[in-house]
Parts: C-alpha cells; sequence; structure tokens
C-alpha cells in the first residue's frame, strides 16, 4: 500500500477514488475505519468518514484512527480529503483534523489544495472560485448545514487551526516544481504550517503534485490527486482491472436526492421532465411515522419504467429558507437524512440494487444504512463521480457530490449498465 486516503464524506471519498483509477493507481474505497487489517491487492486505499460537519472532537478521533489504520496497512503518504468547495466554515474540523494528523506525523508543514479545475474550483491569491464566482458569491453561500461566506483560504484555516497559513502564489507555481519547493521552504522557515497553494490549472496541479513528493501528509481536494498518483505510478497500472470490477450492472434503481446546490436543483428539475418524481415533505419526515413506508410503497410501483423513480428533498434557496425558518435548520436536515437512511434500507430489502444518490451527507447516510463496508471503484459518470460497487454485497452506487455532474447527470449515469 503506497497511499492513504481520508476522507471526509462519502461522496468525497469516491470522487477521490475515481481520480486515483483514472491516474493508474490501484484503488480500494472502504467505509469508515476496518476493525481488521486488509489483505487488498490495491496501491491506495481510500477511507470514507462522516467527519465534515460532526462535532470537531469526533473528527478528529475517527481521522486520527483513519491514519493509524493506514499506517498500519504500510501506507507512506496521506492525503486528507475535503470538499473542493471547502464546506467548513470558520468553526470548521479542517483545521483541527489537519492539526492532528500532522502531530500524529511528527510533522509540521503541509498544503491546502482544495482546487479542482475540471470542475470549474480554481484557487487565486488564496480566494477559491466557483465557476469563476468567489465562493462567498456562489450558491455555496445558501448551504444548508455549511453555508460559505468567506472565500480566503489562509483567513478560514488561520480561524479553524492552530497554526498560521501562508500562501504560495500562481506566479510561483507557474516558474515550476523547484520554485514551489524552494516556497515550501521559505514558507517553513516562517514559521508557517499550511501553504495555501493556488491553482488556475490542471498544470498548476502537477506541479504541485510534483512539489509534495516528499510532504507525509497533503490535503486537498480530489483535483491534487492526479498530481499525487504520478509520484506513485508504477508501469504495471490497474487501472483497468480496477474499473472492471467496479461496473454496475441492470437491476432494480432508485434515483435519491437530498442536496440542495445549485446543479443538483437543475438534474433534478431535468430528470423530473422523464421519469416518475415523488417530492418529500419535510414535515411529514418530521412527524409522520407511517411516511417512509407510502414512499416505499410509491417507488416500488414505479420501479418498472424506462428511467428510474426519484425521490428529492432538493430545494431551492427560498424554499430552504421557509423550511428551514419553519422546523430549524439542523432539524430539518437531520429529518431529511434520517428519512433517506430508512428509505434506502426498506428498498434494499425490496430488491433495489442500484442507487443513484444526490448530496454528500446524504451518501453518508444512504451507504452507512445499506451496511457496505467497502467498494470497487468503476467508471466514471462524470468527473468525480464514479460508478462503484460493493465489495460484500450484490449493489452498486453512484454517489454525487451537490454539485457536479451536467443537467443530465441522472440519466447518463443509467447508461451504464451492463445486463
Ligand atoms: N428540503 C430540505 N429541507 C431541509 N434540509 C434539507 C432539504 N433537502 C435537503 N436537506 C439537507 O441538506 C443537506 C444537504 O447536504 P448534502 O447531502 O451533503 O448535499 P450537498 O452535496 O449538496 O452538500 C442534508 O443534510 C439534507 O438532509
Ligand atoms: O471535493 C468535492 O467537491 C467533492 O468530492 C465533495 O466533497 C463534495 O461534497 P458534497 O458537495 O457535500 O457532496
Amino acid at each position: 500500500m503506497l497511499l492513504g486516503v481520508i476522507a471526509d464524506d462519502f461522496t468525497g471519498a469516491t470522487d477521490i477514488a475515481g481520480f486515483l483509477v483514472a491516474n493508474g493507481m490501484k484503488t480500494i474505497q472502504l467505509n469508515g475505519v476496518p476493525a481488521d487489517a486488509l489483505s487488498a491487492d490495491a496501491d491506495a486505499v481510500v477511507i470514507s468518514l462522516k467527519s465534515r460537519s460532526c462535532p470537531v472532537d469526533q473528527a478528529v478521533t475517527d481521522s486520527v484512527a483513519a491514519l493509524r489504520w493506514l499506517q498500519a496497512a504500510g501506507c507512506q503518504q496521506f492525503y486528507f480529503k475535503y470538499c473542493s468547495t471547502f464546506d467548513s466554515t470558520a468553526d470548521g474540523n479542517i483545521g483541527p483534523v489537519t492539526d492532528a494528523l500532522l502531530a500524529e506525523l511528527n510533522e509540521s508543514f503541509t498544503v491546502i489544495c482544495p482546487s479542482l479545475p475540471v470542475n470549474g474550483r480554481t484557487v487565486c491569491h488564496g480566494n477559491l472560485f466557483v465557476n469563476g464566482e468567489l465562493l462567498s458569491e456562489s450558491g455555496m453561500r445558501h448551504h444548508p448545514v455549511t453555508p460559505m461566506t468567506d472565500a480566503n483560504l489562509m483567513r478560514l484555516m488561520n480561524a479553524q487551526a492552530q497554526g498560521v497559513s501562508g500562501l504560495v502564489d500562481y506566479q510561483t507555481i507557474d516558474q515550476g516544481t523547484s520554485a514551489v519547493v524552494a516556497a515550501f521552504d521559505q514558507l517553513r522557515a516562517q514559521g508557517v504550517q499550511y501553504a495555501v497553494v493556488d491553482t488556475l490549472n490542471n498544470q498548476h496541479l502537477v506541479t504541485i503534485g510534483e512539489a509534495c513528493k516528499n510532504l507525509k501528509l497533503v490535503t486537498g481536494g480530489s483535483g491534487l490527486a492526479a498530481g499525487i498518483a504520478r509520484n506513485w505510478v508504477t508501469a504495471q497500472s490497474g487501472q483497468a482491472e480496477a474499473l472492471s470490477t467496479g461496473h454496475p450492472q441492470a437491476g432494480k434503481t432508485v434515483v435519491l436526492s437530498g442536496s440542495c446546490s445549485v446543479m443538483t436543483n437543475k438534474q433534478v428539475g431535468q430528470y423530473q421532465r422523464v421519469a416518475p418524481h415523488f417530492a418529500l415533505d419535510v414535515k411529514a419526515c418530521l412527524t409522520d411515522d407511517n411516511y417512509c413506508n407510502a414512499v416505499c410503497d410509491w417507488v416500488v410501483d414505479n420501479l418498472d419504467g424506462e428511467y428510474a423513480p426519484m425521490v428529492f428533498a432538493t430545494a431551492n434557496p427560498e424554499m430552504l429558507k421557509v423550511i428551514q425558518a419553519e422546523y430549524g435548520a439542523q432539524a430539518s436536515s437531520l429529518a431529511v437524512e434520517q428519512f433517506f437512511s430508512q428509505l434506502a434500507h426498506r428498498l434494499r430489502e425490496q430488491g433495489v440494487r442500484n442507487f443513484i444518490v444526490a448530496g454528500g451527507e446524504t451518501s453518508g447516510v444512504v451507504t452507512q444504512s445499506l451496511g457496505v463496508k467497502g467498494f470497487h471503484i468503476g467508471p466514471q459518470i462524470a468527473p468525480g463521480v464514479p460508478w462503484v460497487t460493493a465489495i460484500d454485497q450484490d449493489l452498486s452506487l453512484a454517489l454525487k457530490s451537490g454539485n457536479f455532474g451536467d443537467e443530465s447527470f441522472f440519466t447518463t449515469a443509467q447508461g451504464f449498465f451492463h445486463d
């Protein structure tokens, strides 16, 4: 085992696992920290946690446990994967988890690299942009759990973490790997622990990846995975083998959407035109004990059409504001998550074998409730969203991060089925 990845949510984990496979590393994804050692033929192991929005102590404990497991598995470099839109406000978990991982590794320096240019996430002068808009002016400012109202990564890290952030700007990165390594050395000498790295394009990620070769810990979105994988890939890349084990089979399929992102709103809107759909009533999730059975029956009645039925909680910012004002932001999002968790479990009992899920937290609860231990990684439906197949059950999932994929994502995903 070469590379160990600790991902702070489940869509994030499949996102980076997909990029590692695409860049030639045989990769396996494990849901949570396994109780035992693993004898798998893999170059990289991705452990998915649900640590993005949980209490900070739990995020630290779970992340350190994952690190220790990966060390015991023989990994030589470690990658803390978080969201390409950071998804972590001033009191978020990225800073404390980074500090704890550095301390555990006896290290004092790492990079902060959320960028993913293929999906429009870039960093310029330390500010994170989403499709050319500042993060704080993008749809992410309305996120139900982590509303991002600051785009400056140094400021966010300084608020969350114990240490100090510095910047490696894009002019330095344009100068190539040795200039970036020299900038890291200079920041280290100034007492900086976290180097925020500007990234405008994929070439920058390759340069940053090379410059990170000797860092025990790197942190970032999935974009940096391509650069890091290059440092490890050997002639016997396992891409084709890994892709075939992760391919989905035709079978009963459902779409569950618990994301309220701008792109998921568009995807849900488009899919409603062609497929049976059911809009969740948050009040019923909170108050009606029989609601889940009723929705489950509706899904089962609609499984035989051309396209899979969709159950969605997805709401636009105005609708979300009304719901949150009435029931509370935390209570309503929890009720929706619990609903999807129960529904997924019941649908599995009804023979559903393919789950297309939109939303990181939503994917986390669905995967946990299905009791999947880990995944083989299959083909990418869209950048950052591969089909994955359970290592221990006859079950495939497409775990879509809120803002990933294009408008026809849900139909495109169903075009991958083998008989
Ligand atoms: N209609 C709704 N009302 C309140 N909360 C909602 C609603 N729809 C979704 N949510 C909650 O919003 C959160 C969305 O987060 P997540 O699933 O991670 O999506 P994303 O990938 O877009 O961040 C979840 O906690 C979900 O339960
Ligand atoms: O890095 C990303 O953008 C994704 O991998 C990711 O973490 C997405 O999180 P959600 O938007 O909560 O799905």
